[in-house]
């Protein structure tokens, strides 16, 4: 049987009165890539925050495996394993690519570099593969602040990947990102798949059709649907609620 990851137990918020997620239940297995979808407003970005501590929840618990973390500090969510990437990516733009990813594997890099020891081997070998996977190993000398838009964005994902987090949630990865970037962090996003677990919110279903397996569908802060893009796209009550936003066909 599948190993749960994040277990998101009745969830809600309410923001004066509003209650911009209310009631939501989920469970991520370990190594599933889930993507989370749904119109302007549906509350994907609060359930988010939610996770992530960043918003303190009105009622409902949410476990990273059997620990909870339910309006734990975002720092301390952060330690127990839960990484965020939000929609700007935050680089450290005057050091080079490598450092970057260097300076987010270490928790204080400073003292072996002054020492003159250079990074111990386990981190080195971390940051090499990283490099690899996001594509970045020939820009590793370069300093951030030059990157691409799509290439800052990897960066910012190898910044986390590097950190092992048992969950990454990431938010609109390919927003802003050209057809060739999108296609690229498809590419990426499915060569994660397995090896770690992954909640995605996106907006852009072509992007989408390359990456799920199991969708959920929010709207009005709560779960609509749940399923293959296949069953998403033929659910009735999704297609209803669609209707007079952007559509869920692209
Ligand atoms: N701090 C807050 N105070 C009051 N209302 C809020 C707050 N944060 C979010 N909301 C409201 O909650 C609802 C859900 O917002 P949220 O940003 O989670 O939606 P979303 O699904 O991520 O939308 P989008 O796709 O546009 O990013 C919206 O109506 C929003 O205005």
């Amino acid at each position: 049987m599948a190993t749960a990851a994040l277990t998101i137990d009745n969830i809600g918020v309410e923001f004066s009165g509003f209650r911009a997620v209310d009631g939501v239940s989920m469970i991520v297995d370990e190594g599933e890539l889930r993507v989370l979808i749904g119109a302007n407003g549906a509350g994907k970005t609060t359930l988010m925050d939610l996770i992530s501590g960043k918003t303190e929840s009105t009622s409902g618990h949410v476990y990273l495996y059997e620990d909870e973390i339910t309006n734990k500090s975002e720092h301390a969510i952060a330690r127990a394993g839960v990484g965020r990437k939000f929609q700007i990516p935050s680089v450290f733009k005057d050091l080079t690519v490598r450092r970057n990813l260097e300076v987010a594997s270490c928790p204080s890099p400073s003292v072996f570099a002054n020492l003159g020891f250079g990074f111990p081997r386990p981190s080195r070998d971390k940051v090499d593969a990283t490099l690899e996977l996001v594509g970045l190993a020939e820009e590793e000398g370069l300093p951030a602040a030059i990157l691409s838009h799509g290439q800052t964005q990897w960066l910012e994902l190898g910044m986390l990947m590097v950190q092992d987090p048992k969950i990454l949630l990431l938010d609109e990865p390919t927003a802003g990102m050209t057809q060739a970037e999108t296609q690229k962090t498809a590419r990426l996003i499915n060569e994660l798949r397995g090896r770690h677990t992954i909640l995605v919110v996106e907006h852009d279903m072509t992007f989408v059709r390359e990456i799920a397996e199991r969708i959920t569908v929010m709207h009005l802060g709560q779960v609509l649907a749940e399923g293959s893009i296949a069953q998403i796209e033929t659910d009735e009550k999704v297609r209803r609620a669609y209707l007079g936003s952007h559509g869920i066909v692209s």
